[in-house]
């Protein structure tokens, strides 16, 4: 029977046209310390020059302000006739500061804050427009020391993990040796397990081994090692690629026995992305909405937390330094009124007596 678009058998087919008639949204999100390759890394990825870079130079300014701050870049990509809306969000001054306690504070707060508002939309007669920033997968840069992960990755990545799709990445790694990048990986893997940290794993599809064989070598890989740059250069055999120039030769974004770049790529644009949005709504939004739903009656709006513990801290040195402060000035106070009430007994001494002379004669 000629299959002219008609039937169930042809329902991929429509979902394929339908999907690709309105085209995906995506959203990106990137945490990782100043410096450490994040948008090099998406520019490498889009092949667009989506995120400007920051001016290092300044970098030292940051201290001032003392927050994590979150960019928002958008962009549109078009590949093979499909269209998808890119979100990035940068995350500038993670990890900047010498006290980079609760520095995960506004990123995670962000990320909840998406679920919130799509959640409040959802709750409303109207609606059709949704406004939705949600994050579907979160690449977290682990900077290649070669030794194993700082405790500040091992907080952020705790609570990046039960709320987004947490993809770990060590980046940089042209400037480990092959040898050290396996060794650091295995670290960071044995600190991800015992620390039970959650990271994004794609499914293993049991009806296609070919796909299934795919995630497993995903999976295996991670955390993927990546070596970003937008920049073509020759190799010794004479090919032009994607990659980073030195005196021993080329390190290329593209080629497996180098980096992860490939794997991470397909598994973002080319065969998860999909899934990295269905189990953000599936997962990660349903379990915001029924933590939710659990403490707050219908459409009751969310409690903003005032509490930020950084600034909790300073209220509290305030009211510490208040206390002295009154503290001090009280005892000088007292000092003040003992030393008036001494100069006042021997003055009351020679008033007393003039006092009942004067009512003598008065008398
Ligand atoms: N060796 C090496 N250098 C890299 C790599 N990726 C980026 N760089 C360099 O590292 C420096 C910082 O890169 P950026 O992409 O600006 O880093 P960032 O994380 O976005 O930094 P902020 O914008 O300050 O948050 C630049 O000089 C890049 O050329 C890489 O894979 N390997």
């Amino acid at each position: 029977m000629a299959n002219n678009g008609i039937g169930i058998a042809n329902l991929p087919n429509q979902r394929h046209k339908i999907v690709a008639k309105a085209g995906g949204h995506f959203t990106l999100m990137v945490v990782g310390e100043s410096g450490v390759g994040k948008t090099t890394l998406i520019n490498t990825l889009f092949s667009t020059e989506l995120a400007t870079g920051k001016d290092h130079n300044k970098r030292h300014t940051k201290q001032l302000d003392k927050t994590v701050e979150i960019d928002i870049i958008k962009a549109e990509l078009e590949e093979k006739q499909f269209k998808v809306k890119l979100t990035v969000i940068d995350t500038p001054g993670f990890g900047d500061y010498v006290n980079n306690r609760d520095s995960w504070t506004p990123i995670v707060d962000f990320i909840d804050d998406q679920h919130e508002i799509y959640m409040r939309q959802e709750q409303q007669p109207e609606r059709k427009e949704k406004t939705d920033l949600r994050v579907h997968a979160c690449l977290y840069f682990i900077r290649p020391t070669g030794h194993t992960l700082k405790p500040l990755d091992i907080e952020t990545m705790k609570r990046l993990g039960t709320r987004v799709n947490l993809i770990p990445v060590v980046a940089k790694a042209d400037t480990l040796t092959q040898n050290d990048l396996a060794v650091f990986k295995q670290r960071i893997r044995e600190v991800i397990n015992t620390q039970g940290i959650r990271v994004y794993s794609p499914p293993i599809e049991t009806d296609d081994e070919a796909s299934a064989e795919h995630a497993k070598t995903l999976m295996s890989a991670m955390p993927f090692s990546i070596i970003g740059s937008t920049q073509d250069v020759q190799t010794p055999d004479g090919r032009m690629v994607k990659g980073r120039e030195y005196l021993w030769g080329v390190a290329e974004v593209e080629n497996e026995d180098h980096c992860d770049f490939k794997k991470l790529r397909s598994l973002l644009i080319r065969t998860h992305m999909l899934d990295l949005i269905s189990t953000t709504e599936e997962i990660h939004y349903e379990n915001y909405r029924q933590a939710q739903m659990e403490t707050r009656k219908f459409g009751e709006p969310k409690v903003k937390k005032l509490d930020n513990p950084k600034f909790k801290e300073e209220e509290e040195m305030l009211r510490k330094r208040f206390t002295e402060q009154v503290k001090l000035e009280e005892a000088r106070f007292r000092q003040w009124e003992q030393h008036v009430s001494d100069v006042a007994i021997p003055l009351s001494s020679t008033i007393m007596p003039l006092a009942s002379a004067l009512r003598v004669l008065a008398n």
